[in-house]
């Protein structure tokens, strides 16, 4: 298993071993000791959540507030996304920076988005499931957003605006300049 660092500080791509032979294919995961000594910090994973989606539907930008603040580390099972990670760090060097990352089956790679983010992706296959693990629980009362298209952000979701399907929920969350 590999951390690969980004230009955003504490943002790591995963990229876990894959051992391949006639019956197909094994690779860790998750294993908490190395994920832990790859990325130099203790990340104490408490949630485990599925998503399954169709081409062109775009989730996020979520993030939780305060003390309910979420890291989580991404993946997908099934298919292709487009995954992105916005520095909503108010005290970083990269505030408001975003970067994007092809996760998919193929590839296997992971996200590993530390608490200060917001994170969303968009669907490039036909279908995609997507699984992740958070530091952190679900709570409703503290959820966050940016829009997707903020004009702040300019995120690039390699999928023209009139393609993309979004909940009600996520076309109307405020802009970035009013965090
Ligand atoms: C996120 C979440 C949702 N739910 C419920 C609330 C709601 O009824 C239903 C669907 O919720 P949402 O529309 O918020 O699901 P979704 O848009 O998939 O939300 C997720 O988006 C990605 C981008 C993230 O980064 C995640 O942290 C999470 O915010 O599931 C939970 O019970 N637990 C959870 O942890």
């Amino acid at each position: 298993m590999k951390a690969i660092p980004t230009k955003l500080k504490q943002c790591f791509i995963i990229e876990p071993s894959v051992f391949i032979d006639s019956r197909g294919y094994f690779f860790e995961s998750f294993n908490q000791k190395t994920f832990n000594e790859l990325i130099g910090q203790k990340v104490d994973f408490v949630q485990d959540n599925e998503s399954y989606s169709t081409k062109g539907v775009l989730r996020g930008l979520h993030f939780q507030k305060e003390e309910w603040a979420q890291a989580k580390l991404v993946r997908v099972v099934k298919g292709c996304v487009l995954d992105v990670a916005v520095d909503i760090r108010k005290d970083s060097p990269t505030y408001g920076d975003y970067l994007s990352v092809e996760l998919s089956d193929d590839n296997k790679k992971q996200l590993f988005i530390p608490r200060g983010f917001a994170h969303g992706f968009v669907v490039l296959s036909d279908t995609a499931i997507f699984s992740y693990k958070c530091d952190n629980y679900y709570n409703k009362a503290s959820e966050g957003g940016i829009i997707y298209n903020d004009t702040t952000l300019n995120i690039d979701w390699k999928l023209p605006f009139d393609k993309l399907i979004i909940s009600e929920k996520d076309s109307i969350l405020p802009t970035f300049e009013t965090l």
